[in-house]
């Protein structure tokens, strides 16, 4: 393992705001405000904004404008907007408004597997490799989620070799990143580093992504830990935003804010503007009428709001 001193010298980060953030708003935000939070987290240097998501309707209504979202945004060259596709009709939606990476979204738990996607593991997985084979033959990337990797909300303790199961599974069938969500954000870093472990004997630890929720406080830590076993891309939200609409009293994934000002502090580069990112975050919050969960967004606000006096 790693010691602190010797970490990745480069960080990719995967803002999942807008898709993960938003999903679980239950006052419908206007396309144009998903629109614009798009737009500025790509004026402030993201590189990897997970836009929306192609799924139904009827199980996330907050979602329902994927395709307008995909059409109103301004593409920068160099930047993906990934969407979330559980099942054909999902890709093709998205092939049609223009996506070039998708993602497939398993779990480490029956339950949660059922609750989210109607579906058992294995079923899931069977679903997921047709939407492989035809996003890879059209020129797609593919990554893959796997939820539920440190506790289920209906399971509790979830084992460390079911994760590595499904992650392998995955990756097999053409996912070219493997990303890890902490769902309900009850992981410590000792277990997060046992998963790790785990999955990293079947799928290679620079393919793997750190999806860490914060509910109880321990994302940062949790992903340090991981940083320090080779892991080199996370997923977070500005703002700390969300939550999962199946995971009852889950927080939202780690703040953006709060891990970049991390890796800043470790000299790790993320090429991301921390200033206009927090004023993204507090733009947002306006927005939707909801507090930052970044402490480091509050710090930002605070700083901003003494020099305007
Ligand atoms: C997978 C299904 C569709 C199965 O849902 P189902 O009800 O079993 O599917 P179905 O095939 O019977 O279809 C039901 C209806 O949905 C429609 N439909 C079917 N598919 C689509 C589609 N792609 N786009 C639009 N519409 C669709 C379909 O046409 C039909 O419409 P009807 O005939 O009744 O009018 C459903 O369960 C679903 O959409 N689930 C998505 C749930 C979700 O988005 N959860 C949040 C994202 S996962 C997450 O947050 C965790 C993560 C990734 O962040 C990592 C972590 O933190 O752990």
């Amino acid at each position: 393992m790693a010691a602190i001193s010797d970490l990745p010298s480069r960080v990719k980060i995967v803002e999942v705001g807008p898709r993960d953030g938003l999903q679980n708003e239950k006052t419908m935000v206007a396309t144009a405000t998903k629109v614009e939070l798009i737009n500025r987290l790509n004026n402030a240097g993201l590189s990897v904004i997970e836009a929306t998501a192609f799924v139904s309707p009827k199980w996330v209504p907050q979602m329902a404008d994927a395709p307008d979202v995909m059409a109103q945004i301004t593409r920068k060259a160099g930047v993906t907007y990934p969407v979330l596709t559980p099942n054909l009709k999902g890709l093709e939606a998205a092939i049609a408004s223009g996506a070039t990476e998708v993602a497939v979204f398993g779990a480490a738990s029956e339950s949660f597997s059922q609750k989210n996607i109607n579906c058992s593991i294995a079923e899931s997985l069977d679903r997921f490799r047709p939407v492989t084979d035809a996003a890879r033959e059209a020129g797609l990337a593919v990554r893959g989620y796997v939820s539920c990797v440190l506790g289920c909300p209906y399971e509790g303790e979830i084992a460390p070799a079911k994760v590595a199961e499904v992650s392998k599974a995955l990756y097999d069938m053409g996912c070219y990143e493997i990303s890890l969500g902490d769902t309900i954000g009850t992981g410590t870093p000792t277990k997060a580093q046992a998963m790790i472990d785990a999955v990293a004997k079947h799928v290679p630890v620079e393919k793997l992504a750190a999806h860490f929720h914060d509910t109880y406080g321990q994302a940062l830590a949790n992903l340090l830990a991981v940083l320090q076993m080779g892991v080199a891309t996370i997923d977070s939200s500005v703002a700390g935003l969300g939550g999962c609409p199946y995971a009852k009293g889950a927080s939202g994934n780690v703040a953006t804010e709060d891990v970049v000002y991390m890796l800043n502090g470790l000299g790790i580069d993320t090429g991301i503007d921390l200033e206009k990112l927090a004023e993204t975050g507090s733009w947002i919050c306006d927005q939707i009428g909801r507090s930052s969960a970044s402490k480091v967004n509050l710090a930002f606000a605070a700083k901003r709001s003494t020099a305007g006096e």
